[in-house]
């Protein structure tokens, strides 16, 4: 069958879309050109653009993606530089923020500055996990507190029999079981390394359940997630528990520099962040006691490959500010809960991978999991610049123009 023919084929659904490899010799590139002209002719509209990219689909198809059609582009900017002394980042960085936001990168970038300007920002780790909670019905809650009790005393045993069998860097280290009625919940803790790490704790926990079958032939496995785990939904779980890194970032800025180039004060600065995203957040029984990390997430996601629908537990924290004795402004984000890699999944995407080379954090880290950390800790310090000018922004009654300028 000749190119002509198989896109109408697949525009009349003789041939499925996630078909087309089969008639093209695997070619995915051209797979992926037949589905995008097959989909143009169907629907009478034009995808020239989503037609146009740099991306190898012979890379992402069977990995990152099914039915490719093309690619969508985001604009890139960067803010910085951004100076961090953290315990894996050190030194100054350059943010890569993909937005259609106007008025983000700017502010971002603004943050940047004072931050810098004011000595840097200081980043601490206070968790590192990546957790899957399967479900397991059981005859009563006394046999789940059993099997809870047998799971608890065996965790070495089961990352030797079952979680070896899966990864080399993906290691058990507990377990928090959950007991509803007749139902556990068993919220398995991995250590992930440089991975975000769901695939490797997913399919570890399935060979762990498989364990536990033998072991119990009358208590039945259920699901795989549980949603105790809790993955790409706003919780208190995560909130409160942690799940990525926990991640807090902080500064001081002395009252010159938030007078000059945030155009505030850091009283002004006090008083909104305490009134808007604290008492404002419990008004609306957010998560979010922020004013926007999950614009400085969510760009930076885009950007470096990683699974935007984590955004949601990203965009989880609270940011304090407040005046020093000394009249200088003290600010922190507190970020429970990102998810995060700079191995697998999308950041393998050539694109994502350059934007994460500009932090230096593309790959594997030596030893494993301090690339993934470093990471961690300029998200934290991008997302507290993010911060501190959007307050800034509100404080000074400039959020409005900045947006009329440069976001319309
Ligand atoms: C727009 C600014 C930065 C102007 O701020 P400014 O202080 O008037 O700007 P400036 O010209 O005096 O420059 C100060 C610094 O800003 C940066 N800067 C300034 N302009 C640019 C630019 N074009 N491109 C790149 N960087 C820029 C730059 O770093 C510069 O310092 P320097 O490096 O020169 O020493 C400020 O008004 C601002 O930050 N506004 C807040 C905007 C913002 O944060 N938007 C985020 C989205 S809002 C939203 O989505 C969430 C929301 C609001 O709904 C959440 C909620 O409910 O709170
Ligand atoms: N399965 C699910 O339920 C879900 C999957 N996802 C998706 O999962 C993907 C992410 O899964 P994840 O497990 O992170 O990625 P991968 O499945 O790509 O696993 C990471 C791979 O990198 C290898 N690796 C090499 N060097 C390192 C290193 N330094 N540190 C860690 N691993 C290393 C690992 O080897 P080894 O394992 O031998 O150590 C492993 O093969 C994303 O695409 C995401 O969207 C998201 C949510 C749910």
């Amino acid at each position: 069958m000749n190119v002509e023919e198989l896109v109408d084929k697949v525009a009349s659904g003789e041939v499925k879309l996630h078909q087309v490899e089969r008639y093209t010799n695997g070619d995915k590139r051209l797979a992926t050109e037949v589905r995008r002209r097959a989909l143009e002719k169907k629907l009478g509209v034009s995808l020239e653009n989503i037609g146009h990219y740099s991306i190898d689909p012979e890379r992402v198809i069977g990995k990152n993606i099914e039915n490719m059609i093309g690619v969508v582009q985001i604009p890139m900017g960067v803010a910085g530089p951004l100076k961090i002394n953290g315990e894996y980042a050190k030194g100054e960085f350059y943010i890569p923020l993909a937005t259609t936001e106007g008025a983000l990168v700017a502010s971002v970038n603004r943050g940047c500055s004072a931050l810098t300007a004011a000595g840097g920002v200081k980043t601490t780790i206070i968790d590192d996990k990546m957790t899957r909670a399967p479900l397991l019905k059981c005859p009563d809650a006394r046999r789940a507190r059993e099997v809870a009790e047998w799971v608890k005393g065996n965790i070495e045993y089961l990352q030797e029999k079952a979680v070896s069998k899966v990864t080399r860097h993906g290691k058990l280290r507990d377990v928090k079981p959950y007991i509803v009625g007749n139902n556990l919940y068993l919220r398995f803790e991995f250590e992930t390394g440089d991975a975000m790490g769901m695939n490797m704790v997913t399919i570890s926990s399935e060979e762990i359940m498989k364990v536990i079958e033998e072991h119990f032939p009358d208590v039945r496995y259920l699901a795989l997630s549980g949603n105790v785990c809790v993955d790409k939904k706003p919780n208190a779980m995560n909130f409160i528990n942690g799940r990525g890194k926990t991640v807090i970032a902080e500064a001081v800025i002395p009252r010159e520099i938030v007078e000059k180039k945030l155009k505030t004060t850091p009283e002004l600065i006090a008083e909104v962040n305490y009134r808007k995203n604290l008492v404002g957040s419990a008004q609306a029984g957010s998560y979010g006691f922020n004013a926007h990390f999950g614009n400085i997430v969510g760009a930076i996601f885009l950007a470096t490959g990683q699974d935007e629908a984590q955004i949601t537990e990203g965009s989880h924290g609270i940011t304090l500010a407040e005046v020093t004795p000394e009249g200088d402004l003290y600010v922190s984000v507190t970020m429970p809960s990102l998810e995060i890699g700079t191995v697998g999944g999308g950041t393998r995407v050539p694109t994502q991978r350059e934007a994460l080379s500009i932090m230096g954090v593309a790959g594997g880290g030596d030893p494993p999991g301090t690339n993934a950390k470093k990471f961690a800790e300029i998200i934290a310090g991008a997302v507290l610049a993010g911060e501190l000018s959007l307050l800034a922004a509100i404080a000074a009654k400039h959020l409005a123009k900045a947006h009329a300028e440069l976001g319309r």
